[in-house]
């Protein structure tokens, strides 16, 4: 499907912009369009898509997130909602589900967040308790903070739900497990007999998403409800554990992976639209004979704005790279095979939060390089920055997943040193971690990245061994020490992001006519060079980074800017987003962004009329001092 077929859906775009419908206005919007949207697609991602069918889904997903310029109450239905049939589902389960789910029968959400937990899953409260004599579960909340809280769709839109809840038997409890539950009726959409269902209210952005809240009153479900791929519950109530307790949280793997993705292609939209209008856009007169530049000439401009374009490259290179490892793992999973399992985990705990962190701050980055006219909604730098912020929190807080990721480094450099091998991307742990002479080379700069994260990672053991040496537990001793914990996850995915970046582009180097592959390698150089600056203290404490090496790096940054200039417009070009996409009045190709901007203005109700009527009822009074 691609974009013309999309954008020639009748009605799907709007005439009234978002920005001046009521709360209730944009979700019915919304609805609206999903549904138009849907109809035309008619399709989901299943497991034997290839990898390049699945970007093209995501692509398509953030077609509608484009179009919505929020994001759809339709989102996790496709993003997790599919994905955990999939993945906790029996055969048999997927076989029923699927088809009613892809044929957009019933439309499902993925509730496991809770008013009083999202972090911890283990310490959700949801109960799903196992009555042998019904052979039924039986759903509750019993407290306000086990109130399901945010899940997307979830308020007025999904009729089915995941539902991760803590399963009792007999008074046990044995984990928290997925189960299928029909929160509404099919054909009235009225909320089913001891189910609470609402929305959670108006947020920083996803204001389309319908987020919501799901409380249970004893609700009962029968057995074959739960997704039983991983750990099953028999007639009689005997409970069968499954290899491992953390693969009923493969789905939030699977959308870190695609978050990865999702930050490449949400940068690209923004930078495209701050660097069109950076080219449109004339401001000052350094030269007073000379006409005003434009700002896109002004290299504090091209500092702001190029490493936006690099950085969405690498992350797509490192998202289709981590695709492939989440795809092969998955595979082995399927077949029993977990030992690949911690890896991923530890490589999406690193990626999805360096990716939302820097493609968050890039964004905004971006909307204050328009100055004013970027702080107008009309632009769609403020939404795209509240969509990109969003991943921050969710799908596993960025803070707490890099402390996940420690955890398997602190391991793996525990194991090393005991002499276990080490493999995958934390082979280069038992490299040498003594740099006697800076190497300015991209790939000098690579290899002292990962110098600092070995160093970074050997001395936060060192601190944690030494605080339970002192007697502090070792629980103690890890909170003592999480922030230069996170800091050597930090430094670890820093590593990964460069390396992969940098190997990957080698790898289509050479496919590449020679003028593409030399603008496209001055992003690889740039982006090499913007961290190891930006990151000059590790360089001088750990790589042995001297003054003069780095006024060397100032000047080939600055080279690099200028040599990137002449060809700016066109690799933002190259990322292809249709005007209807971007919905930006700063962004269209052809450059008319005042006309544009003054046409989304006088869309505003407000100037539907040249007097407004508290002009007469207080104004006027008020000014006359009869109010
Ligand atoms: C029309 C529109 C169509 C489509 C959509 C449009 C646009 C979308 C575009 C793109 C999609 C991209 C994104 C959007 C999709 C969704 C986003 C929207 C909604 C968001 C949803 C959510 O947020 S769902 C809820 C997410 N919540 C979390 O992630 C919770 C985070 N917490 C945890 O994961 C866990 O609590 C924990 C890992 C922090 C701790 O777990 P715990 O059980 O307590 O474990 P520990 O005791 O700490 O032990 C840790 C050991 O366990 C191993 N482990 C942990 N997790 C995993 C794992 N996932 N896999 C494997 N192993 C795991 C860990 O390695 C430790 O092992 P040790 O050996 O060290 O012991
Ligand atoms: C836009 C949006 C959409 C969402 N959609 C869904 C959805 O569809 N389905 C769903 O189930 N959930 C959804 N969520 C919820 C999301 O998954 C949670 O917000 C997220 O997991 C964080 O949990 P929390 O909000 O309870 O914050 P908390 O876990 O309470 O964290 C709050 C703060 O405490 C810190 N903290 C917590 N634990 C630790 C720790 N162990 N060590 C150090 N610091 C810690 C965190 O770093 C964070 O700074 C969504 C959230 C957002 C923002």
């Amino acid at each position: 499907m691609d974009e013309q077929k999309v954008l020639s859906i009748k009605g799907l775009l709007d005439d009234t912009p978002e920005e001046y419908l009521s709360h209730k206005e944009k979700y019915e919007n919304s609805i609206r369009k999903s549904v138009l949207f849907y109809k035309t697609l008619h399709s989901t991602e299943d497991e034997n898509m290839s990898v390049d069918e699945k970007t093209k889904l995501n692509f398509r997903n953030i077609v509608t997130s484009a179009i919505f310029k929020d994001n759809s109450p339709f989102m996790l239905h496709n993003s997790m909602f599919i994905p955990t049939i999939m993945g906790q589902g029996t055969d048999e389960q997927r076989e029923y589900w699927m088809k009613r789910a892809k044929n957009m029968e019933i439309i499902g959400t993925y509730a496991q967040t809770e008013l009083g937990h999202g972090t911890f899953i283990r310490g959700l409260e949801t109960q799903a308790t196992y009555d042998p004599d019904t052979e039924e579960f039986v759903l509750h909340s019993p407290v306000l903070s086990s109130y399901k809280w945010w899940p997307g769709g979830l308020a007025h839109t999904a009729n089915y739900c995941i539902v991760m809840a803590r399963l009792y038997i007999k008074g046990k409890s044995h984990g928290i497990h997925p189960f299928m539950v029909q929160i509404r009726d099919e054909e009235t959409h009225m909320p089913l007999p001891g189910i609470k269902l609402g929305e959670i209210g108006a947020k920083l952005g996803f204001n389309t998403v319908n987020n919501g809240f799901l409380g249970f009153e004893n609700h009962r479900i029968s057995r074959d409800r739960m997704l039983m791929k991983n750990a099953q519950v028999l007639k009689d109530g005997t409970f069968v554990a499954g290899s491992n307790s953390k693969l009923t949280y493969g789905t939030m793997v699977y959308v870190r992976v695609l978050i990865v993705s999702n930050m490449a292609n949400m940068l690209a939209k923004a930078v495209t639209i701050a660097l069109r209008y950076s080219a449109i856009r004339r401001q000052s007169q350094p030269k007073p004979d000379e006409p005003e530049p434009q700002i896109l000439d002004y290299v504090t401009q091209q500092h702001k704005l190029f490493i936006a374009i690099a950085s969405s490259h690498a992350f797509y290179m490192n998202a289709m790279w981590l695709w492939e490892i989440y795809y092969s793992v998955s595979l082995q999973l399927a077949s029993g095979k977990l030992d690949n399992l911690p890896e991923l985990h530890a490589l999406a705990c690193c990626l999805k939060p360096l990716s939302t962190i820097d493609a968050t701050a890039m964004i905004e980055k971006c909307r204050l390089a328009c100055g004013g006219h970027g702080y107008m909604l009309s632009a769609n730098l403020a939404q795209t920055y509240g969509l990109a912020t969003a991943a921050y929190t969710y799908e596993g807080e960025n803070t707490v997943l890099l402390l996940q990721a420690a955890r398997s480094l602190v391991k793996a450099w525990v194991g090393h040193v005991k002499g276990r091998p080490l493999k995958g991307t934390m082979a280069y742990l038992a490299g040498d971690s003594t740099v006697k002479a800076w190497d300015g080379s991209i790939d000098g700069i690579i290899q002292s990245f990962k110098v600092v994260a070995i160093r970074k990672i050997s001395s936060v053991v060192k601190i944690l061994q030494d605080y339970e040496k002192s007697g502090l537990s070792p629980e103690d001793a890890w909170n003592k020490a999480s922030v230069f914990l996170t800091a050597a996850s930090e430094a670890h995915g820093r590593a990964v992001l460069l390396s992969v970046y940098k190997s990957e582009m080698d790898k289509r180097a050479a496919v590449l006519s020679p003028p593409l592959r030399k603008v496209l390698l001055q992003l690889v150089d740039l982006y090499v060079t913007y961290w190891a600056l930006e990151k000059v203290g590790d360089m001088l404490l750990y790589a042995s980074i001297t003054d003069k090496d780095v006024d060397e790096l100032q000047r080939r940054y600055i080279e690099l800017l200028a040599a990137i200039r002449p060809n700016a417009v066109g690799l933002v070009d190259a990322f292809d987003f249709r005007d209807e996409i971007l919905n930006s009045t700063l962004g269209a190709y052809d450059g008319r962004a005042y006309e544009r901007l003054m046409e989304e203005a006088m869309k505003s109700p407000l100037n539907a009329e040249p007097v407004n009527q508290t002009f007469h009822k207080y104004l006027k009074p008020f000014m006359r001092g009869k109010l």
